[in-house]
């Protein structure tokens, strides 16, 4: 397919999302089905410039005066590609399989394309009725914060130390990736998508499938370092998902101590055992979830630390999601905020006099962040939040205290300060 070929299949996609209401990753499948004679290059490309516009559907379509599929391609190879006019002219030709050309009304916004007077939730593309609560937490920065979560994410894997003595020699093991050092993560390794937003095929590597390394976004690696866990202790992880923070938080008990992970999602547990292997974990019980009994029942009182990686609007991934931002509704705010009050209550129970409970969320949100926490200290006896200078040094990450937003509980990490997702972290002792 032409470059202008796959704009317009890029158009046809964004309007399918639209009448339809349907998930990016739904309508682009669907496309992929219908149109065989697509490569995977081709595909690549569709699905990059379908989410470059979802990234920046709101500035797009207000550059460019209107909020159709078309209006919005043009308004991204703008802002988010930096394309001129006249290169934008070349691929709206008009031949076959290209987009019809341009209009002199679009060629006139596209050359006048300016954000300085756009409103917030315009020129930092998020819908609008969550501004009130960032504008309160971010204050100034409210802007540049949110543009920052509409650029594509770096690919960041995390060396496992129960297999590697040392992240160089996982990097040096794998220098076809031209990955990088994290900056912050002492684990982290880092590849910068192509320019089709795709990255290396890391599952295929056999170092990936000997366990060396796992997929896990430096926001995530410093969440599980700053539980500070030890490895004599005894550690819940009560919404392990598929195990990211797990696996991390294994690596750093280095097969020692207990670990138990669980959720009440049978599902998205089970592909921890296979992961639990390859990474060579042997402190970890797995409790799944059976019927309605309580699959950590047994352990209340008795934890060092209980990890609590919550149920969250996800907020803080939308530069790898960024069709999850238009379909945030108030409502699904409320069910995740209901969803945390459970699990900080049931963290409370299982944590012994002088453990913790680990709070993270990836959200940038306060109502799941600070005034989760807030309501939890406020309704049970005993807890207290750890100040993050404190959290800091307990983890040695003392690096940190200059780039996170230090909040009244706890810390916050993004993707313009410390360039990872969005996690929110805080730590709450009992006394
Ligand atoms: C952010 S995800 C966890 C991601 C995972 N820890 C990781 O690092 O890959 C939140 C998880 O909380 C689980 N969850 C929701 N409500 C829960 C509850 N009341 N008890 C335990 N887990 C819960 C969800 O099923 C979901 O898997």
């Amino acid at each position: 397919m032409t470059p202008a070929a796959r704009l317009s299949a890029a158009i046809e996609v964004l309007g399918d999302i639209e009448t339809r209401r349907r998930p990016a990753t739904d309508a682009l499948k669907d496309w992929g089905l219908s149109h065989r004679f697509a490569g995977s290059k081709d595909r690549a490309a569709i699905a990059s410039l379908v989410y470059d516009s979802l990234r920046r559907k709101a500035s797009a379509a207000w550059v460019m005066g209107e909020n159709t599929p078309r209006a919005v391609v043009l308004g991204m190879l703008v802002l988010q590609r930096g394309l001129s006019f006249a290169d934008i002219a070349r691929l709206f030709s008009g031949e076959r399989f290209a987009p019809e050309p341009v209009t002199g009304e679009e060629r006139a916004r596209i050359e006048a394309a300016d954000l300085k007077n756009a409103p917030a939730p315009v020129a930092g593309d998020f819908p609008d009725w969550i501004e009130p609560s960032l504008r309160a937490f971010f204050g100034d920065d409210l802007v540049p914060e949110l543009q920052a979560l509409t650029a594509r994410a770096p690919l960041d894997l995390r060396v496992n130390a129960l297999k590697v003595d040392s992240r160089s020699e996982a990097h040096d093991a794998l220098p076809h990736l031209g990955a990088v050092q994290t900056p912050l993560s002492p684990w982290g390794l880092r590849i910068q998508p192509g320019e089709d937003g795709r990255g290396p095929a890391v599952q295929s590597e056999p170092e990936f499938i000997k366990g060396w390394i796992e997929i896990q976004d430096e926001g995530s690696q410093l969440a599980a370092i700053l539980s500070g866990v030890q490895p004599d202790e005894q550690v819940v992880d009560l919404c392990a998902g598929g195990g990211g923070k797990t696996l991390a938080l294994a690596a750093m008990m280095n097969n020692h101590g207990q670990l138990y992970a669980t959720d009440s999602d049978a599902r998205r547990l089970a592909p921890i055992h296979e992961r639990v292997t390859r990474a060579g974990i042997r402190n970890l019980q797995i409790r799944t979830p059976r019927a309605r009994a309580d699959a950590v029942g047994d352990l209340d009182g008795k934890m060092d630390c209980v990890v609590v990686d919550a149920p969250c609007t996800g907020i803080g991934t939308w530069r790898r999601n960024p069709d999850a931002k238009w379909r945030l509704r108030p409502g699904s705010l409320d069910v995740r905020r209901n969803e945390q009050a459970a699990v900080l209550d049931r963290a409370g129970a299982l944590v012994k006099p002088g453990g913790r409970i680990i709070y993270i969320t990836c959200s940038i949100l306060p109502e799941e962040n600070d005034d989760a926490v807030a309501a939890f200290l406020e309704r049970t006896d005993g807890f207290a939040a750890v100040p993050v200078a404190e959290v800091l040094e307990r983890a040695e990450m003392e690096k940190l205290a200059p780039l996170v937003r230090n909040t009244r509980h706890g810390l916050q990490m993004t993707p313009l300060k410390t360039g990872t997702d969005g996690f929110y972290v805080a730590v709450l002792r009992k006394s």
